[in-house]
This record gives C-alpha cells, structure tokens and sequence, in this order.
C-alpha cells in the first residue's frame, strides 16, 4: 500500500482533522489524525493492518509471540495486526494512571512481543507500554504503528515499523503561534481526561 492509499483512506474516513488540539504528551498542534475514525470499518482496518504486517521481515513476524497494545487508541489496530498475524492481541491500560495488563490477560516470561500503537507523536506512550510490557514479564522484539508522526524524533530500541509517516508541527503550551492559539483547543484523546 503506498502513502497515498493510506491518506486515501484516512480521507476516506474523515479522520485527517484540523484545528486546535492538545496531544497525549501535553504539546499543541494545529493537525490530528484520529485514527479511531479509520479504524472504526473493520474492512479497512484489516487492510491496514495486512498492509503494515506485509512490510515486516519474515524472521521477526516467525518471532512474534503476542501482540500488546496500549488502550485506548492501540486496541483495534493491535487486533488487526493480532489477525494478520494470527496470534493472540492484548492490551495494556491504566485505570490508575501507570499501564498494566489487566482481564486475565498474562505473558509467559520472556514470551516475545509486538507492541502496536496507533499513533506515535513524541513515543512516550509507547515507552510506558513496552515498560508495562516488560514488568509484566515480556520481551518487546518489534513495534508498529499505523501512523508515525515524529519526524524521527521517537527513537527505540527495537525494529519499528509504521505504515504512514507525516510531519506535522506541534509546540509547547506556552509558545504557540498566534493563529493557533485563536482556535478553541480540544483534547480528542484519554490520557489525564
Ligand atoms: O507518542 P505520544 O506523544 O505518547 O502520543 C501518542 C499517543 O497519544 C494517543 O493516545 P492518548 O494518550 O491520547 O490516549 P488514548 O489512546 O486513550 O486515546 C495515541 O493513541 C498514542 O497512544
Ligand atoms: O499525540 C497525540 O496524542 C495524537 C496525535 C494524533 O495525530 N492523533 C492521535 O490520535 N493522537
Ligand atoms: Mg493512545
């Protein structure tokens, strides 16, 4: 699937948005890419999953044990992904503020991992699930994302593979542009909500 098939789709969906929202990480940003609109046709989200699952090497999809996501955002694609794969999709969660595994959902130790995010923007979701992950006794080998908007910034340590970069800007909250800080700020995501 090319960047454009993907865009396509986020069109599609009505999900490329623009406006004045707050991100996970606390920064700003006039661009959102609300993945939950793409996600939310199951047809597509397949596709999409298929597609990135395709882009992986063979010796690390063999490897692969389990696919871990982080709620709630990471849930519907790390199922997908979890499909394509045909293994077994969980989630992490944190009612108390830390990302934990919770419904009976248990990792053999060292059993290997996929971690499947939906979107990353500065990786720090990302870094508290794999912790989360990891004190829960498994080992990340390998991460995906449908969208990657970093800009490079998000580095791990692990092979990571999303389907769309883009590069959209986001600021600090007490350094915006003017024309930003004019429009109603709305934060579409969970966390702290
Ligand atoms: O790379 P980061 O800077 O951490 O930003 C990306 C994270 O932000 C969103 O989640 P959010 O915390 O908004 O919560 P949600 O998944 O529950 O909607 C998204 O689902 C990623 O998890
Ligand atoms: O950083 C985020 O919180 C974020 C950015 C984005 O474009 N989409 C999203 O769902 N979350
Ligand atoms: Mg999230």
């Amino acid at each position: 699937m090319t960047d454009d098939e993907v865009l396509n789709e986020f069109r599609a969906a009505g999900a490329l948005l623009e406006g004045h929202f707050k991100l996970s990480s606390g920064r700003h940003s006039g661009h959102y890419l609300q993945c939950a609109r793409v996600l939310m046709n199951a047809a597509r989200a397949e596709r999409l999953a298929a597609a990135l699952v395709e882009r992986m090497p063979q010796d690390l999809v063999s490897a692969i044990g389990a696919v871990v996501s982080p709620a709630m955002g990471g849930i519907i694609f790390g199922h997908e992904i979890g499909r394509a794969l045909g293994k077994d999709a969980m989630f992490v969660e944190r009612p108390t503020g830390t990302f934990e595994l919770r419904r009976g959902f248990a990792l053999a130790p060292g059993q290997k991992v996929l971690m499947v995010e939906d979107v990353v923007t500065t990786g720090l979701s990302s870094r508290e699930a794999i912790a989360a992950i990891e004190s829960a006794g498994g080992s990340v080998i390998g991460m995906a994302s449908l969208i990657d908007r970093s800009a490079g910034q998000a580095v791990f340590d692990m092979p990571y593979f999303a389907l769309l970069k883009m590069d959209f800007p986001t600021f600090p909250a007490d350094d915006l542009p003017p024309d930003l800080a004019e429009i109603p700020l709305s934060k579409p995501g969970s966390r702290n909500a």
